[in-house]
């Protein structure tokens, strides 16, 4: 019994990609044509900067600007989600977490796609698909330890579990030895004779290779040159008068003429690849279900994972909120084996907590180190801020790429990542920030009462979390080089706002509206507060003239006014994380 695959052909007319180039436009895709079909292997070939990348881009829908003409799959246009979602588009670079096995990484893709199966069926269908890849004995083995070809072939297998009809990849051989690229083509063939439609790009196949392509397309500055079978290739060519020679390689001799190596044919080939007689008759497809040397070990494995499952409908994705879990799950597994995200940073914190404690004594009950006191609090604000915001900048920017694969492939929508994101790192900003406080809070004999300390607590929590939104902004507009410039001079400004260094009410009017709406002041404010307002007792060293309220005074900190800072905290925040998924969504969508 063959896997159900219902045919998809990708039809596109007069297609043309223009780019503003200087004060003028360049056409990157000349009014191009074809037709790519369910069941055949499609290649885009073509010299560097042909325009294969830009085809294969605007297929997948990933480029929609400045394209006129019509993009099609069956009756769906390429802009709905119809279209959209029956391909899966796997990219050049194997975008995986590298510290996730082979089979967590597929099972939880599993999850993502198949819902109503049992766990067992699911593990059984993972390994159908690994063993169809020959995978099965990496299972074990971390993303981050597989070879380039295995890195490949299972970022093919994470798109095959939602078993898609249309598979767009981007030159899956680069990168991979004659042996690993003739396997991969050899496992691209058996999945387009089980009536998926093919297509990838590919820069020089060797002549093997080459043989195996049921349908070739190919592009020179922006032209179709040659649209037809391998087979036609030499014939194609010898009709306008160029003749491949014996014992070449007839791809290499292709992408010579491409190259105008034997003068400009490219207008006579541009017309001549609208003659549709060079095209593979389907029969012939029918006829040849499995292609001489082309026969794949384990072909019955996919088929019987369609037979295991023949009564359930393995596309019925499952709910946002299983999806959220999963990812819940997936962050979770994450940050717990990267040690430098959790042990790293407690390790880090608990010793800088106790070294800047030992340095101010206990200038939480002393009055002559008042002063001292508040700058204590303030160089707490400014390393958990630092040590939250500087990570933060760098997240998006390294998981943008997993994210921009995983979304377009619809595994989940952007929200919900964020929000298990969100969830997730919550925990441990209250874990970190509260053993850092905690320690200063007691070893710098600060007043013992539950209400000050939970209050203290909180306002730290508040600092990382408001630094991970301002940091998670910064990782969603700029590159990392830029984005860590970027949020240390945002940072030193805030300092320079937070009402110690210069007094709120010594510093000019304009100024002082830009320090009303730093967070840094709220942050230092409320911690403050927390330790001298609440009808604080007089200090130790009763000879001083320094009471808690004559603090708040100096300070220009009006007492009764934590509540007031909180809130102002907590909508900066959430403000914050929500213009960080605005600006990670033009992120993923921009590029
Ligand atoms: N947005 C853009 N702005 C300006 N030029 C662009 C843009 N996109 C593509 N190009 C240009 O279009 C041409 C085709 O690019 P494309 O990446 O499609 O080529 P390619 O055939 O895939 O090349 P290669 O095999 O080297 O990857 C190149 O000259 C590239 O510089």
């Amino acid at each position: 019994m063959d896997i159900k695959i219902k045919p998809k052909n990708i039809e596109f007319k007069q297609l043309t990609y223009t780019v503003p180039d200087k004060n003028e436009t360049r056409d990157i895709l000349k009014s191009v044509s074809g037709e790519f079909k369910s069941g055949e292997l499609t290649a885009i070939m073509g010299p560097s900067g042909a325009g294969k990348s830009t085809l294969l881009n605007i297929l997948t829908g990933f480029i929609q600007t400045g394209v006129v003409g019509e993009v099609k799959m069956n009756n769906a246009k390429v802009s709905d989600k119809k279209y959209r979602n029956q391909c899966c588009y796997i990219l050049q670079d194997d975008n995986l977490y590298p510290t996730f096995t082979v089979e967590e990484t597929m099972m939880l893709s599993a999850s993502l796609k198949i819902s109503g199966i049992s766990l067992d069926e699911k593990k059984q269908i993972v390994n159908n698909v690994l063993n169809t890849l020959q995978l099965t004995h990496t299972k074990s083995t971390r993303c981050g330890h597989l070879s380039g070809g295995q890195k490949k072939r299972l970022s093919i297998a994470l798109e095959l579990l939602g078993n898609p009809p249309v598979l767009f990849l981007d030159e899956p051989t680069t990168g991979l030895d004659s042996l690993s690229s003739a396997n991969c083509i050899r496992l691209l063939h058996h999945l387009s004779r089980e009536g998926r439609t093919i297509i990838f790009t590919i820069h020089q196949p060797a002549a093997s290779i080459f043989e195996s392509f049921d349908h070739i397309y190919v592009l020179a500055d922006g032209n179709c040159v040659y649209q037809g079978s391998a087979n036609n290739t030499v014939p194609y060519l010898s009709s306008i008068g160029l003749q491949c020679p014996h014992y070449h390689n007839p791809a290499d001799f292709l992408l010579e003429v491409a190259n105008k190596e034997y003068g400009d044919f490219i207008p006579t080939l541009t017309k001549a690849s609208k003659d549709d007689r060079w095209r593979l008759n389907s029969n012939f497809i029918t006829d040849h279900a499995t292609f001489h040397e082309f026969q794949i070990e384990s072909d019955k494995t996919l088929v019987s994972r369609s037979n295991s499952n023949e009564s359930k409908d393995l596309h019925v994705a499952p709910s946002e909120w299983t999806k959220f879990l999963l990812l819940v799950g997936r962050c979770h597994i994450h940050y717990y084996r990267d040690w430098t995200v959790t042990y790293l940073k407690l390790m880090l914190h608990i010793t800088t907590a106790i070294l800047v404690s030992l340095m101010y004594g206990d200038s939480g009950i002393n009055a002559n180190k008042s002063v001292a006191n508040v700058g204590l609090f303030l160089i707490g604000v400014c390393y958990l801020w630092y040590t939250s915001l500087m990570p933060s900048i760098l997240k998006f920017p390294s998981e943008v790429a997993i994210l921009k694969k995983e979304t377009f492939n619809n595994w989940y929508p952007l929200r919900t990542y964020f929000c298990a994101n969100v969830l997730t790192t919550t925990p441990i900003h209250i874990v970190l920030s509260t053993t850092f406080s905690g320690i200063v809070f007691i070893m710098t004999d600060q007043p013992m009462e539950l209400e000050r300390f939970m209050k203290f607590c909180l306002c730290f929590i508040f600092t990382t979390m408001i630094a991970d939104g301002i940091g998670l902004i910064i990782g969603s507009v700029f590159n990392p080089v830029n984005g860590t410039f970027v949020g240390a001079t945002l940072s030193a400004y805030k300092v320079a706002f937070s009402g110690f260094i210069a007094l709120h009410s010594h510093i000019s009017k304009p100024m002082r509206l830009m320090s009303n709406v730093s967070s840094m002041r709220y942050l230092l404010e409320s911690v403050v507060l927390s330790i001298y307002d609440l009808n604080r007792a007089d200090m130790k060293c009763p000879n001083t003239e320094m009471s808690p309220k004559l603090i708040l005074q100096e300070l220009g900190m009006t007492a009764n006014n934590f509540e007031f800072d909180i809130s102002v905290i907590v909508i900066q925040m959430v403000a914050f994380k929500a213009l960080a998924f605005l600006l990670l969504k033009r992120r993923l969508k921009k590029s």
